[in-house]
C-alpha cells in the first residue's frame, strides 16, 4: 500500500473516533430514522445529528460528489424538540435503502463500533474512502433554539469524512433547503435569492395570465397567513412586499415576542384543533386565511366561520389537492381541444396521489372527475416517488403536505409548444395561455418536495384565475366526518398493514374486527397503522356523522387496547 493512501486511511480512522468520541450516544438512547428523519428532545439530539453528518457524507461519496442536504428541524412538534432528515441529490428524501444503516450508525454504542460500521458499509457498498473533494452537504436549520448546537454537530460529522465539504446555508424553511441541494445538482444558483427571484417571477407570471374581468376584488386579494411563530413566517415576511398583486399580513410570524415557535398556531395545530390559531380575532371573520408549519412545508387554508366562537372551516391538503388537479385539468383541457390539431396537442397523463388519510370525499370528488386517483403508505417518501410516475403528478396529504411535480419530457414538450406557436403569432390564442400556465406552474411549485410558500402563492394565483371566493373552493364537496384516535400500546410493530395501510394482516383478528364494526355504519371507513413517528397506533375513522365517526373510532381503539394493550 502507498505511503500516501495508507496516511489517508489513519486519518480517516482518527477524525471518525474524534467525532464519535466528542458526541457519545447517551446509555439508553436509541434513534430510528422514521417519516421525518431522526427526531427527539433537542438537548438530546446531537450524537444522532453528528452520525446524519458522517451519513450525509458518505451518501454524496458514494454519489459521486453529487450534492445532498441534511436538514435541522422538529417541523410542527414544539420548540423543544429537535430533528435531523437528509436530502439526495434531487432534492427528496434520502434513498429508503439506506435507512437501515442511519439507523445502525445512530445507534452505534461506542466510537470503535461507529469506526467499524463505517469501514464495513463503505466497503459493502463500494464507498470510495480518503479521496480528495469527494462529497458537499448543504446544511439548513430552522429556528429552534438548539439549531446552531446541532448544526455544529452536523458540521462535525460531515467533517469526520475525509475530502468532504459543508456548506451552511443558514436558517431557513425545510423545502428552501430540498430545493437548494436539487439547484445545485442542475447546475443552478442554489442561493435564497434566486429560490425567491423563481417565486416571484413564476407568480408575476401567472398573474399576467389571468383572463381580464376575473381576478376578484381588494377585498379577494387580502390573505392573512398564520407563520407558526416559524421560519415560514420570516420568510414572507420577508417577500411579501415584491409580490404583486396579493395583500399578504403575517400573524404569528416569527418575530421576537410574538409567541412560541407551533404554539397554538401553525398548520398542524389547524388541522387538528379547527379552531383559529392564536392571533386571531372575530375582526377576520370571512377573510381567507392560510396556516404554516414550523418549518414550512405544510399549508391549509381556514376561515373563521363566525364572531361567535373561534371554529373555522377548514380547507385542509385533500381539497388544495383538488384545486391544483382542477386547474391543471382544465388548462390541459384548453391545450388539446384548441384547434383540434393533433400536431399541437400534448400527450400528458395525470396522476393524483393520496393516503388513507385523505378524505373520503376528496377521494370521490377528483374519481368523479375522471382522474386517476392511487394511494401510497403515509409519508412524503412514499407519495413523491408515486407522483413522479407520472407526466404531471400531485400528491398532498390530508395534513397539508404536498405538491405537483413535472417530468422533464413533458416541460420539454410544453416548452416546444410555446416555441411553436409563438412563432406562429399565435399568442394571443387560449392555447398558448395554457400552456403558459403550465409552464409557470411547473416554475413556481416546488419540484423537489412540498413547500408551504410556493403553494400558497399557486393557491392564490389559481383562485385568482378562477375568480373563486373561498365559498367556492371550500364547496367543491362537502368533507365526510372523520375522527383520530392515538392508542398507546406494548409494542406497535406487531401491527403489520396492507393496501397503502387501509388492512391489518397481522394481527389478523384485529382486521376482522374492524370490518364488523364498520359495517354497522352508513359511509364507514376505518383502519389502524403504527405511527412512524410517536410510539402509538393511529386510529382513523369515517362515516355520515361526527357522532358515528367518533364511535367507530372509539370502539376500534377498544379493540385495539384489548388486544395489544
Ligand atoms: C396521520 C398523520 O398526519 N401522519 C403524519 C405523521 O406520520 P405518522 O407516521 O402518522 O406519525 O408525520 C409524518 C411526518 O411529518 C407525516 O408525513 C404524516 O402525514
Ligand atoms: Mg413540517
Amino acid at each position: 500500500m502507498a505511503a500516501n493512501q495508507e496516511e489517508q486511511e489513519q486519518e480517516q480512522r482518527r477524525r471518525l473516533i474524534a467525532a464519535a468520541t466528542r458526541f457519545p450516544l447517551p446509555s439508553g438512547c436509541r434513534f430510528s430514522y422514521g417519516t421525518a428523519g431522526f427526531r427527539a428532545d433537542g438537548a438530546t439530539m446531537a450524537p444522532a445529528v453528528c452520525r446524519a453528518g458522517i451519513l450525509a457524507a458518505l451518501r454524496s461519496v458514494k454519489l459521486a460528489g453529487a450534492a445532498v442536504g441534511i436538514v435541522i428541524t422538529a417541523s410542527h412538534n414544539p420548540i423543544g424538540d429537535n430533528g435531523v432528515k437528509i436530502a439526495d441529490p434531487d432534492g427528496g428524501m434520502m434513498a429508503q435503502h439506506w435507512e437501515p444503516f442511519a439507523d445502525a450508525l445512530a445507534n452505534a454504542p461506542d466510537p470503535d463500533a461507529l469506526l467499524q460500521m463505517v469501514l464495513q458499509f463503505a466497503k459493502d457498498e463500494g464507498i470510495p474512502l480518503g479521496g480528495e473533494d469527494t462529497a458537499q452537504v448543504l446544511l439548513g436549520r430552522d429556528t429552534r433554539p438548539t439549531g446552531a448546537y446541532l448544526l455544529d454537530a452536523a458540521l462535525q460529522g460531515i467533517n469526520a469524512i475525509v475530502g468532504a465539504r459543508a456548506v451552511d446555508m443558514g436558517i431557513l424553511t425545510t423545502p428552501q433547503l430540498h430545493w437548494m441541494v436539487r439547484s445545485k445538482n442542475k447546475g443552478v444558483m442554489a442561493s435564497e435569492s434566486y429560490y425567491f427571484r423563481q417565486l416571484i417571477g413564476s407568480f408575476r407570471r401567472m398573474l399576467e395570465l389571468v383572463p381580464k374581468g376575473k381576478g376578484g376584488d381588494e377585498v379577494a386579494k387580502k390573505l392573512i397567513v398564520d407563520g407558526a411563530n416559524g421560519i415560514g413566517g420570516v420568510k414572507l415576511e420577508q417577500i411579501k412586499v415584491e409580490l404583486s398583486g396579493i395583500d399578504i399580513s403575517v400573524r404569528n410570524s416569527g418575530k421576537e415576542g410574538e409567541g412560541i415557535l407551533n404554539h397554538m398556531c401553525g398548520a398542524d395545530f389547524v388541522q387538528k384543533e379547527r379552531v383559529t390559531p392564536h392571533g386571531f380575532n372575530p375582526e377576520d371573520v370571512g377573510v381567507r386565511c392560510a396556516s404554516l408549519d414550523g418549518d414550512a412545508d405544510r399549508l391549509v387554508y381556514f376561515r373563521l366561520s363566525s364572531a361567535s366562537d373561534n371554529r373555522v372551516d377548514l380547507v385542509d391538503g385533500d381539497k388544495i389537492l383538488s384545486l391544483f388537479a382542477l386547474f391543471i385539468r382544465e388548462q390541459l383541457d384548453i391545450v388539446n381541444n384548441n384547434g383540434g390539431q393533433a400536431n399541437k396537442s400534448l400527450s400528458a397523463r395525470l396522476g393524483i396521489v393520496q393516503t388513507a388519510y385523505a378524505n373520503g370525499a376528496s377521494t370521490l370528488f377528483l374519481k368523479s372527475l375522471g382522474l386517476e386517483v392511487v394511494f401510497t403508505p403515509t409519508g412524503v417518501k412514499y407519495l413523491h416517488k408515486r407522483a413522479l410516475e407520472y407526466d404531471i403528478g400531485i400528491y398532498f396529504e390530508a395534513n397539508g403536505h404536498g405538491t405537483v411535480v413535472f417530468s422533464e419530457d413533458f416541460i420539454s414538450q410544453l416548452e416546444s409548444l410555446s416555441n411553436e406557436l409563438s412563432s406562429q403569432a399565435d399568442i394571443g390564442s387560449a392555447q398558448y395561455h395554457a400552456v403558459m400556465r403550465l409552464l409557470a406552474a411547473s416554475q413556481l411549485i416546488n419540484q423537489a418536495v412540498g413547500d408551504a410558500l410556493s403553494g400558497l402563492l399557486l393557491v392564490e394565483a389559481i383562485l385568482q384565475y378562477k375568480g373563486w371566493s373561498f365559498q367556492d373552493w371550500c364547496g367543491l364537496y362537502s368533507d365526510l366526518p372523520s375522527r383520530q384516535l392515538k392508542v398507546k400500546v406494548k409494542d406497535r410493530s406487531v401491527i403489520v398493514t396492507t393496501d397503502a395501510e387501509t388492512k391489518v394482516s397481522q394481527p389478523s383478528s384485529l382486521q376482522e374486527l374492524i370490518d364488523k364494526e364498520t359495517a354497522n355504519y352508513t359511509h364507514g371507513r376505518c383502519f389502524v397503522r403504527p405511527s412512524g413517528t410517536e410510539d402509538v397506533v393511529r386510529v382513523y375513522a369515517e362515516a355520515s356523522t361526527q357522532v358515528e365517526a367518533d364511535g367507530l373510532a372509539k370502539s376500534v381503539a377498544h379493540h385495539v387496547e384489548r388486544l395489544l394493550g
